[in-house]
């Protein structure tokens, strides 16, 4: 009677684990990102280690700050870069690859089975793929570089299920903002949720990331979606290492349940600042925008670009709209299927893929007041830009956004 999370962790530590019990694990792959990795191999270094313990296994994306905005920046790349080539690291992902949250899934680390451990928070996005993905600081971080284990506390488990089919206009994205908005932002603290039902099987991958990647806007430590032929089928040929999926036992224990019926869902929107203040866009008040940002490891993926173009194609955006593909393979593709000339006739600026201004770090920071709908995971205050307001929302809502300058629902364009 385990979750898929015992299941994960009695491998990963060698040991029956069971909700609540502390373990030392065996960690499958490990990640840092160029914000993270600074902190990381300082951590190491103080450490007094010399050589990380399997240089295969350790990823390395950099994406938050790039390419680099200031002089700072680029000495902290330039440090880690070495760093990355001494210690043989080949899993390192320049400037322009993409979002470390994209390029996992897509390289073929994000399998099911496996627990996958990143310095970020948003680790959690390769639940997806029925793995367990948590984020850690980058102390923890250092000790993994450094031995390849960590402890846990196993978390306990639970029980998120949707049924029905999601209306048109409605995607996996308003699914998680209408879960989170309703446990609200510590409703699923240090806990691991898994995701059932008829909605979420007949979630693409894509789909099934911009999930995973949210549960940690509710306090999740994983959020996972049992691996399925979906699964499978996006994973042949891409597949870095053998993998054995994992399916919590019919008498799983679950802390809590919870129902949703996805053929009620309309598209929601989360209002400033925080991501479980969340509304239907029909009891949104009319609220003028002066920027939308679609992009992000939640939404910056080849089916979310498709959505917005069909929704731009023609016609030409009334506000700064800023789109910012998750990986260079998002951008390839979507330059291959017309997409990003689409989006340029519409008037859009296309930035080099990476997590662009979802952090608020370059590339589409807003001013004091501004208003800006965002397909990315956070709307806290002052995240992109010191004073400015952040509404989240799907790509298809933030593109019939930008076509009219203030928050509209897609299925009236
Ligand atoms: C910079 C990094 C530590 C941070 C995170 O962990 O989530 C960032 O990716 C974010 O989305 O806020
Ligand atoms: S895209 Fe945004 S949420 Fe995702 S890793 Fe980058 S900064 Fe964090």
């Amino acid at each position: 009677m385990s979750t898929i999370s015992e299941k994960i962790f009695s491998r990963a530590s060698g040991k029956e684990a069971k909700a609540n019990d502390f373990v030392i694990a065996d960690v499958d792959f490990a990640m840092a990102h160029d914000g993270t990795s600074v902190l990381a191999v300082n951590a190491f270094r103080e450490m007094e280690e010399e050589k990380v313990w399997n240089p295969e296994r350790i990823i390395i994306p950099f994406d938050h700050l790039t390419p680099a905005n200031t002089d700072t920046t680029a000495g902290l790349q330039q440090e880690i870069r070495g760093w990355i080539k001494d210690q043989g690291i080949k899993n390192f992902y320049d400037v322009g690859e993409g979002i470390c949250h994209q390029l996992l899934p897509e390289n073929g680390f994000a399998l099911p089975g496996k627990l996958i451990v990143g310095a970020d928070s948003h680790s959690c996005t390769y639940g997806a793929f029925g793995a367990f993905g948590t984020g850690v600081g980058a102390t923890d971080m250092a000790e993994i570089f450094s031995s390849g284990k960590l402890w846990f506390k196993v978390p306990e488990s639970i029980k998120i299920t949707a049924e029905g089919k999601l209306n048109n206009g409605v995607y996996a994205k308003d699914l998680i903002l209408k879960i989170i908005g309703t446990l609200g932002v510590a409703g699923a603290t240090y806990k691991a949720a898994e995701f059932y039902g008829s909605t979420i099987e007949a979630l693409s991958m894509s789909g099934r990331m911009t999930l995973s990647n949210m549960a940690i806007e509710m306090g999740g430590k994983a959020g996972i979606v049992p691996p399925d032929k979906t699964t499978f089928d996006f994973l042949e040929n891409i597949a870095s290492e053998e993998y054995e999926p994992v399916y919590a036992d019919e008498d799983a224990v679950y802390s809590k349940e919870y129902d949703f019926d996805a053929t009620e869902l309309e598209p929601q929107i989360a209002i400033p600042h925080q991501v479980d203040n969340v509304q239907d866009i029909s009891e949104i008040k009319p609220t003028k925008l002066d920027q939308a940002f679609i992009g992000t490891c939640t939404n910056g993926r080849l089916e979310d670009l498709e959505v917005a173009a069909s929704i731009l194609k023609g016609e030409k955006v009334a506000i700064r709209t800023i789109v910012v593909p998750a990986s260079r393979n998002v951008l390839v593709e979507a330059v291959r299927k017309g997409i990003i000339e689409t989006l340029l006739d519409a008037g859009v600026v296309v930035g080099p893929p990476g997590c662009g201004p979802c952090l608020g770090g370059h590339m589409g920071v807003i001013g004091k007041g501004e208003t800006c709908i965002s397909t990315a995971n956070r709307n806290f205050k002052g995240r992109m830009g010191t004073g400015g307001l952040i509404y989240l929302s799907s790509p298809a809502t933030a593109a019939a956004s930008a076509l009219t300058g203030e928050i509209t629902d897609p299925r009236e364009i």
